[in-house]
């Protein structure tokens, strides 16, 4: 993987299940979706968004599916029934029940559990005098529900031939990784990929990352990932010699642009679509190796900084021309949250009828997918995909 437009080869997916039906509108602010979504309807949206992809070609790998397969060795099965488990949730007594329930359950009911959560109710019957199970709600969740996962963008992200596995910032998402970090770890598909980046460190999600051009990375840094992070993923790129420059872009610390690529995604090797409101005043610091250490310059304009590193005359921003008021509306709605499955060739909502007009104008050929369902998670296509293989441009 060293960039975001090379033809895709490979992608991860996570067909959403029963997990988007834990969302009620006492929890769904906490769970990070902005309204209930239609399951079935979901499921129809990214069965087409799957299809669109296999249609040009993509191996498209599920995660659930490949969770299940992991699950069949036992070092994965300890390592996710410790990681289903929150102790201090649920009490000494109730974590040993829930421990030996996961573990005597099948590699396939196990992942639904782990990703679908538990309530109490639903905790094995043995369990009913428990202080614990008593006093909760019989709704309120032993094993927390995990929605999130249908945005595979986040929990981990290829650079070159590795992955770097994420720490999630939001407490919602935060037992994803540990999801992610098994299957790289046991699904003997992975068996012989490296770690670029390892788990449990300072934060830095996919959503941030932009693989601007091979040796060029770009990271967010706003409400999810942290200057920490941005700075120790770079120290990672560059011992592993995965990149030359790695470009910090301070994002503003709002939900609706919690990570880079709600903002900018490419749209070609020298393009990119972006939100029009930012993209003047948006910036970079420029991470640099420098002796063992790492030199730091800028901030400067973004479209500068990424152009010098990618060794271009510019980054053309695919002009949208659109007014303040569609182009904020289509901003939310994951307008510019496109995926490239070739160069100028991007997946995108049909619903930004705006946004793909002009790609169109400018020469992109957009694949419409249906995201009214899907989108009330607030992501789009590239959200939803982790592409792990992409052929050299
Ligand atoms: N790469 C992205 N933009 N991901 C979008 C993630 C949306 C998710 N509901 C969250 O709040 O975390």
């Amino acid at each position: 993987m060293q960039s975001e437009v090379g033809p895709l080869h490979t992608v991860l997916l996570h067909r959403p299940g029963n997990e988007l039906k834990r969302l009620t509108p006492r929890n769904n602010d906490q769970l990070l979706f902005d309204a209930i979504p239609w399951v079935d309807r979901a499921q129809e949206e990214h069965d087409a968004f799957a299809e669109t992809l296999r249609g040009r070609g993509v191996e498209v790998l599920l995660l659930h599916e490949l969770l299940a397969e992991a699950l069949a060795d036992p070092r994965a099965r300890a390592s996710a029934v410790h990681s289903g488990v929150d102790e201090l949730k649920v009490g000494g007594d109730l974590a040993d029940t829930l421990r030996s329930h996961l573990s005597s359950a099948d590699a396939e009911t196990l992942a639904e559990m782990l990703i679908a959560g538990m309530t109490f109710e639903e905790l094995p019957a043995a369990e009913g005098s428990s202080l614990v199970r008593r006093m909760h709600h019989p709704h309120d969740f032993a094993i927390a529900p995990l929605p999130n996962l249908l945005f595979t963008r986040d929990s981990s992200a290829w650079v070159g031939d590795r992955v770097a596995i994420a720490a999630l910032a939001m407490p919602a998402r935060r037992r994803e990784s540990a999801l992610t970090d098994l299957v790289y770890a046991y699904h003997p598909r992975f068996s012989h990929c490296s770690r670029a980046y390892g788990a449990h460190s300072a934060p830095v999600e996919g959503g941030d990352v932009l693989l601007l051009s091979p040796g060029v990375v770009a990271i967010g840094v706003g409400e999810r990932t942290t200057p920490a992070g941005a700075e120790s993923f770079a120290r990672s790129v560059f011992a592993d010699d995965l990149a030359h420059t790695v470009l910090a872009v301070p994002i503003t610390q709002q939900r609706a642009s919690m990570h880079l690529d709600t903002v900018c995604t490419m749209v070609d090797r020298d393009a990119v679509v972006m939100y029009p409101a930012i993209q003047d005043s948006l910036t970079a610091y420029a991470m640099r190796p420098d002796d063992g250490g790492i030199r730091v310059t800028g901030p400067s304009p973004f479209l500068e900084a990424a152009a010098e590193a990618m060794d271009i005359d510019h980054l053309r921003v695919i002009d949208t021309g659109l007014d303040p008021v569609t182009a904020e509306r289509e901003q939310w709605e994951d307008g510019n949250n496109t995926l490239a499955v070739a160069p100028g060739v991007v997946v995108a909502y049909e619903r930004n009828a705006e946004t793909n007009a002009r790609l169109e104008e400018a020469g992109i050929e957009v694949l419409r997918i249906s995201g009214s369902e899907l989108g009330s998670g607030r992501g789009g296509p590239r959200c939803m995909s982790c592409p792990i293989i992409r052929e050299v441009l």
